[in-house]
């Protein structure tokens, strides 16, 4: 009898637990777009509270050349940071600038006392030496995370500055698991934008995942992801992820923007992830869709770090 009512508790606890994650976990969707609301609106509130007694916190962004994708991005944080209260100035030059004038810039907004974050969109034309221009950046005003002594910083367990995909991935994990620890997760792909501080955040002691790293050189990708109860697909390929290559009840963050051609859509492409989503939604505990799984929380998180940027300068 005992042991019929620690069940019921335990059911009913599991049960509370679980619908107060439902509402972005319908079915195995993990909506990336709710989340990142939720993340969004608690920067607008904390943005309120520190503009009572400064000016908003401020964001420069440098957009090289026209590549048509970037400069959609770079609209979006734009307009995401306008909702929550933060200013961002786009500083866009043409694609023949050259490394010493984009070495410039990054000097005169790293001396701008009014400027708290700069970032630099990726990918920069190939004369320009983007490690370079990483290195530019005042560690201080980092917000992409992305400086050497931010990246040193996260794999010693004393962050700075977190790079955005990753921690939003991190965020969307622990809203479909209670646990990650000891859980597999594979992560496919070794950026240093994605992959690498994702590993990082996984296997910290706060975590405690174990971690592996694929990549092109991989052999038996499929003996990885099988054997994962978490799979990160950050490659930039449609569909490399396929249903027989996941096991049932696993977790997977779809990280690749990836353009398509849809003659049936007005701009004439439609966007897909890396991984096969109708065929492993069924199997899957969670699964985050593309559009509307991790780009949303990319944009939520880099707002979140422009916000604290501006709360330690001006400290
Ligand atoms: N949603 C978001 O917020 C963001 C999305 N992205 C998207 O994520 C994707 C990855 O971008 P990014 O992290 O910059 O990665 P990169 O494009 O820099 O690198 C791709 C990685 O995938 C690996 N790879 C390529 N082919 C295979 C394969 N067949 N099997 C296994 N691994 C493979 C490469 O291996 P190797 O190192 O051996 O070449 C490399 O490590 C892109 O689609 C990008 O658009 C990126 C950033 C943010
Ligand atoms: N310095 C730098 N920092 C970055 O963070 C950075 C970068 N360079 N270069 C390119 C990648 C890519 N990236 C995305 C951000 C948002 C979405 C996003 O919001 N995607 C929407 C769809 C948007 C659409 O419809 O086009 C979604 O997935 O739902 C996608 C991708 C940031 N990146």
């Amino acid at each position: 009898m005992a042991l019929y009512w620690r069940h019921r508790l335990l059911a009913e606890a599991t049960r509370v637990l679980v619908s107060s994650i439902s509402s972005d976990l319908v079915d195995a969707r993990l909506d990336g777009r709710a989340v990142a609301e939720s993340v969004r609106a608690a920067t607008r509130q904390a943005v309120e509270s520190f503009t009572q007694d400064a000016d908003p916190p401020a964001l420069a962004v440098v957009l090289v050349g026209d590549h048509p994708a970037s400069a959609s991005y770079v609209r979006g944080k734009k307009k995401a940071a306008a909702e929550v209260g933060i200013e961002s100035t786009v500083h866009r030059r043409a694609d023949g600038i050259s490394q010493h004038e984009l070495l410039e810039l990054i000097g005169t907004l790293n001396a701008d006392a009014t400027v708290d974050g700069i970032l630099v969109q990726l990918p920069l034309p190939d004369h320009i030496d983007q490690h370079a221009v990483i290195e530019a950046i005042d560690p201080a005003k980092d917000v992409d995370g992305f400086h050497p002594q931010n990246l040193g910083r996260l794999l010693i367990g004393m962050p700075q500055f977190t790079p955005a995909t990753p921690s939003g991935i991190m965020v969307l994990l622990r809203r479909a698991l209670d646990d990650l620890s000891g859980k597999r997760a594979v992560v496919v792909g070794r950026s240093n934008i994605v992959g690498k501080p994702l590993a990082a955040l996984l296997m910290q002691r706060d975590a405690n995942a174990t971690v592996t790293v694929c990549h092109s050189r991989t052999r038996d990708l499929a003996a990885h992801t099988r054997a994962a109860d978490i799979v990160v697909a950050a490659v930039g390929q449609p569909k490399l992820i396929t249903a027989d290559m996941v096991r049932e009840g696993v977790t997977v963050i779809d990280v690749g923007i990836n353009r398509v051609d849809d003659d049936a859509r007005e701009r004439g492409y439609r966007l897909v992830g890396d991984v096969d989503y109708d065929a492993i939604a069924p199997k899957a505990h969670a699964i985050t869709p593309v559009p509307g799984g991790v780009g949303p929380m990319t944009i939520a998180m880099l707002l979140r770090n422009t916000l604290q940027a501006a709360q330690q300068r001006r400290a």
